[in-house]
């Protein structure tokens, strides 16, 4: 890997990066962007028609079958490969491709993409792996219900949040994607079906294992069972949220600030996020659920219509204007804010994507999907991003904020800066706190291309790795993680992990989670 950071492109190849750099929009707008929007509406009415003729569950049944059937059969042949869900690279969220499916036994979780259930009894919704979040808020909104944590981007699954994790502006006051299921439905390698659920006072030994099968899924990227589906807790919800956007001038403003709004103020507030747009300007956003204005002075805006701003720059250019502003956005227009100029990546990808013009005669179409933009990255351009395109989540105690951005400004230098406070809760697993504690955490988001001059893929992660690691932090591990075993056994608390693999037969038949997070267990 260090080689492929190292390597420097002669000039011919610099030329070539350097068009397909600032010329992909060629590729994307006139191709990309139509299909990506055939391809939502096509699926869209294939939802709906599901949802009509309420054909879900039963094909549920039937999907579950056929991957125990291929468990069966992959057990009869001998356990000979290790198993991994069938979901191509291509579709996933994440930079890399995983180079660990190549000759491993591929399980077909990729066909369950339905929503099963609603029972606003219990308020909980049961959903197959392959729903994305979009989906969800799509169906749930209209109906006054919403996830407590909905993360931003469309595309991303249940399966991959909680396999994997996730956070979002809800977080603070919820956790992560993980603390509000309340169960899953999982196949087992030898082809058995649970339904595992936490129970604190479990006497009989079957409880007590599904306790600790419930608490060791969360991060383990599919090395203990395959999830079919899961029970994800549901909150009633309003047509509005009232967003006050706070600039701050400087780094401790913003953390002494953040800190104050995330603690305090958690009962009022349902959001709270904020952006650093260089080291000293940033801006905390809080919301709570809402009817909508009170006042006619009061303004409604609709952050997701077509010829809207990308949300970070209408941020950007509030904070020069005023110190403090509310808005009223529509909930869904609210939760994907960031979906539009993907974070703030679409900036290179479409440079001309926020301008006027485009906005009001083409927009209409964007996003384009990442998994097409994924599927359709050349090579050269891949060389490119490994050397100077930094996509880092940190998740560190609340506390550490103002060290971690310093090193942050000081080791990559991206802005916006993405902070998202999160609630960890005190519970065993891959992400327990070894004191037992539960704090308020913080996601510091890096993403986009650094101009650094001694920025090195391998070397700059590393180093911010080890801060991670000294302040009892985790990395996010669909980015790229430059840890050695050891070093992620430290960060990640394996013991009821390894317990679990070890007990339910999973070593010969799943990689260890290490590697298939570890950069030489993906392209
Ligand atoms: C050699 C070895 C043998 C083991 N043998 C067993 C065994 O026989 N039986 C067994 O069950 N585990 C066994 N374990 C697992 C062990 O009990 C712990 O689950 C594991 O060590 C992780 O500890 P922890 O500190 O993360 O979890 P702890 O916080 O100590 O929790 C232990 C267990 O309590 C339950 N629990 C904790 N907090 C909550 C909560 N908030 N709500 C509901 N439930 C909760 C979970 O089931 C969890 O696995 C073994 C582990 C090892 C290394
Ligand atoms: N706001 C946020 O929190 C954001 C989070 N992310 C990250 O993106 C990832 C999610 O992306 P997405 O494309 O949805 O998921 P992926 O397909 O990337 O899946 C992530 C991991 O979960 C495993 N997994 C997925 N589905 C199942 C299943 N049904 N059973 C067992 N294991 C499963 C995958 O296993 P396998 O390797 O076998 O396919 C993979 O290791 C997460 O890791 C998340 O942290 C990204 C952007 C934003
Ligand atoms: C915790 C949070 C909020 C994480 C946000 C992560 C996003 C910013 C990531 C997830 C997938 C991601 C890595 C991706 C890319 C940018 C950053 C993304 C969107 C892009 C689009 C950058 C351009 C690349 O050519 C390519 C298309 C391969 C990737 C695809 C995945």
């Amino acid at each position: 890997m260090e080689e492929e950071a190292d390597e420097r492109p002669i000039l011919c190849e610099r030329f070539l990066e350097f068009i397909m750099f600032h010329f992909r929009w060629v590729v994307v707008v006139p191709i990309l962007l139509p299909l990506s929007f055939i391809f939502n509406i096509a699926f869209e009415v294939r939802n709906r028609i599901v949802h009509f003729v309420s054909s879900a569950p039963n094909a549920h049944v039937r999907k579950v079958k056929y991957i125990q059937e291929q468990l069966k059969e992959w057990s009869a042949n001998g356990r000979k490969t290790k198993l991994v869900n069938a979901r191509p690279g291509w579709l996933t969220m994440s930079f890399r491709f995983p180079l660990y499916k190549e000759n491993a036994t591929k399980i077909a979780t990729d066909k369950l993409f339905d929503i099963l259930e609603l029972d606003t009894e219990t308020m909980t919704v049961k959903v197959e792996p392959g729903v994305t979040m979009g989906q969800i808020s799509r169906y749930l909104i209209p109906l006054g219900y919403t996830l407590p944590v909905l993360p931003e981007l469309d595309d991303l699954t249940v399966g991959g949040l909680i396999n994997g994790c996730g956070v979002e502006s809800g977080s603070f006051k919820y956790g992560m994607f993980q603390h509000i299921c309340t169960g899953y439905e999982v196949v087992m390698s030898n082809g058995e079906l649970n339904y595992v659920v936490p129970d604190s006072a479990a006497k009989t030994v079957k409880a007590k294992q599904d306790t600790s099968l419930y608490y060791a899924i969360p991060w383990s990227q599919g090395t203990i069972c395959f999830l079919v589906a899961a029970t994800i807790k549901i909150i009633p919800c309003k047509k509005y949220v009232k967003l006050t956007y706070k600039s701050t001038k400087t780094l401790e403003e913003m953390c002494s600030t953040l800190t104050e709004d995330s603690n305090k103020y958690s009962e009022k507030v349902d959001f709270v996020e904020a952006l650093l747009f260089d080291k000293n300007k940033g801006c905390i956003m809080l919301g709570e659920f809402s009817d909508g204005p009170d006042t006619q002075e009061e303004v409604i805006n609709s952050i997701g219509r077509w010829y809207k701003k990308w949300f970070y720059t209408h941020v950007e250019d509030l904070m020069k204007k005023k110190h403090k502003t509310i808005e009223y956005i529509p909930l869904r227009d609210y939760y994907h804010r960031h979906s539009k100029s993907i974070f703030w990546e679409l900036r290179d990808i479409v440079p001309f994507g926020n301008n006027v013009l485009f906005r009001y005669l083409l927009a209409w179409m964007c996003p384009p999907k990442i998994a097409f933009l994924k599927a359709t990255t050349p090579n050269i351009l891949r060389k490119m991003y490994n050397r100077s395109h930094v996509l880092q989540d940190m998740l560190v105690p609340l506390e550490t904020l103002k060290d971690c951005v310093e090193l942050f400004h000081d080791e990559v230098e991206i802005y916006p800066l993405w902070i998202c406070p999160f609630h960890l809760k005190s519970q065993p697993g891959l992400m327990k706190l070894r004191d037992y504690t539960q704090k308020m955490y913080v996601d510091i988001g890096a993403y986009g291309c650094t101009t650094k001059k001694d920025y090195h893929h391998e070397k700059t992660t590393r180093r911010l790795e080890k801060k991670v690691r000294e302040v009892n932090g985790f990395q996010m591990t669909y980015a790229d993680v430059y840890m050695t075993r050891a070093e992620y056994r430290e960060m990640f608390d394996v013991t009821l992990y390894d317990y679990v693999r070890s007990t339910h037969k999973c070593l010969d038949a799943f990689p260890d989670v290490y590697d298939k997070i570890c950069r030489s267990g993906r392209r």
